[in-house]
């Protein structure tokens, strides 16, 4: 088994019903996407996303880590099975640093995803400061290692390569720093799991649709997770096909 293509949108804290509207495009233009395609929209529009979905994948942005209980205001990962997503983001650097989430956290959360049935995306990045001081590498291996839990297999994880400079910036590393990381992750993932080989990676920080074919070329690229440019349709829909070419 080669690791699947997947295109990831994050939609962030943006978007109320109206923007539903973007799946319907989506499935317009792409009825048949040579890669698999998730959206993770707010969790408001988890439930009526995936109603009218079809062949896109819903996801969360996050988790708890408890299956129930007093935790007001978050998400169990059997509501959002519930809801009828099949994925959801854990550890994305938003969360690391607005609300604290530390591996160890994000590891827990990504058990409970496990556990009911979701596929965890898994988001590690170095900071500007750590590249600058020559760190991304031991980052990431430390984010990995402590992040994903032992249960992780091919079939219920995908890593997402998300360096925090990158997000929203506009700025992408090069290829080079970006083949680095991914070529890491393979082997770091190899050495600990039976398909380490099979989990899908993803880049995500700034993809665009002027840049995702450079980006797909990539070894050990296999997708990409999407932040701004996957709320509209149209250009997300050219990331897509870039993907389903690559
Ligand atoms: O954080 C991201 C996706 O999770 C990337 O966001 P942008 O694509 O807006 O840079």
């Amino acid at each position: 088994m080669a690791p699947r293509k997947l295109a990831a949108g994050n939609w962030k804290m943006n978007g109320t019903l109206a923007a539903l509207a973007e799946i319907d495009r989506l499935l317009a233009d792409h009825p048949q996407p040579g890669c698999d395609v998730l959206l993770c929209p707010p969790a408001t529009l988890v439930h009526a996303a995936a109603a009218r979905a079809g062949h896109i994948a819903i996801g969360g942005q996050d988790c708890h880590a408890q299956a129930s209980g007093a935790h007001t205001g978050d998400i169990a990962a059997a509501q959002l099975v519930d809801a009828g997503a099949s994925h959801v983001i854990i550890g994305h650097s938003e969360r690391r640093s607005d609300h604290g989430e530390t591996d160890i956290q994000v590891a827990a959360k990504a058990v409970a995803a496990h556990q009911a049935g979701l596929v965890a995306v898994i988001c590690v990045g170095e900071t500007e400061a750590q590249r600058d001081a020559g760190q991304t590498l031991d980052v990431i291996s430390a984010q990995l290692a402590g992040s994903v839990p032992e249960g992780a297999t091919a079939g219920n994880t995908v890593i997402a390569y998300e360096p925090v400079w990158a997000i929203g910036t506009g700025r992408t590393p090069t290829s080079d720093q970006i083949a680095e990381v991914h070529a890491l992750m393979r082997q770091r993932l190899s050495d600990r799991f039976a398909d380490g080989g099979d989990v899908a990676l993803l880049y995500g920080g700034s993809v665009k649709p002027g840049n995702a074919a450079e980006i797909f070329a990539i070894p050990h690229v296999n997708g990409a997770l999407v932040g701004g440019a996957s709320l509209k349709a149209q250009d997300f829909g050219p990331i897509i096909a870039a993907l389903s070419a690559a």
